[in-house]
């Protein structure tokens, strides 16, 4: 069996990744091997992603994958993207909670029409710490920012986002769905491509 080591310490997505891969590939979670986070000092999905995978390459002695994501609102201008995990940061908040809290903040009393939205994937796989051409494959998930949370399943801003196709949030999704429907789902399918899995 291949053994990859996921550059996360994101348990939703190490759930999910792993679902999508299945039992040809096992995710070995960084935090074996370091409790260290890298600063994600990239401008752009991909260089964080790359970032994420060398680093967890250099600290396992595995082949790493990484996964940078986010959400892209159109009325914020594509925010707060790859700044998703840190949006309520400059109100001295972190986590899902206060991040949901401060989105629907922001668009408060924006019409419907208005509240489109995207979620970003960026899979980076690099097979050791200097690897100069990663494997990188993107997602993208369309939906619409509700204006109050509903559904348990998931993580981050799942309870959030409607999804016009299934008439459910992402986190009302059954997380089988949501594996195939993704952003993750998307980029993961790219990836499993380019490797021949
Ligand atoms: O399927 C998703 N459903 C809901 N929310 C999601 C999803 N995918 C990404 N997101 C949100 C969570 C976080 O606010 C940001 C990712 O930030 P991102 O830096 O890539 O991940 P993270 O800091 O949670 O873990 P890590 O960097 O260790 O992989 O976008
Ligand atoms: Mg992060």
């Amino acid at each position: 069996m291949k053994e990859l080591v996921l550059a996360s310490h994101n348990p939703g997505k190490l759930k999910e990744l792993q679902a999508m891969l299945g039992a040809q590939v096992k995710l070995r979670s960084i935090a074996e091997f370091s409790q260290v986070e890298p600063e994600e000092t990239g401008l752009s999905f991909i260089e964080n992603a790359i970032l994420k995978a060398r680093h967890a390459a250099e600290v396992s002695g595995l082949p790493a994958l990484a996964d940078d994501s986010g959400l892209a609102v159109d009325y914020l201008g594509g925010a707060p993207g790859i700044y998703s995990a840190r949006f309520a940061a400059d109100e001295g908040a972190k986590g899902d909670a206060a991040n949901n809290a401060k989105l629907l903040r922001v668009l408060e009393g924006v019409p419907e029409a208005e509240r489109g939205a995207q979620f970003v994937c960026v899979l980076a796989l690099m097979r050791h710490p200097t690897d100069p051409l990663p494997l990188v494959c993107e997602g993208l998930w369309q939906g619409r920012i509700l204006s109050q949370a509903q559904g348990q399943h998931g993580f981050g801003y799942d309870p959030l986002f409607w999804l016009e196709e299934h008439q459910c949030s992402s986190a009302e999704l059954a997380p089988e769905l949501k594996n195939q429907h993704s952003h993750r789902a998307l980029a993961m399918r790219l990836l499993k491509q380019r490797l021949g899995l």
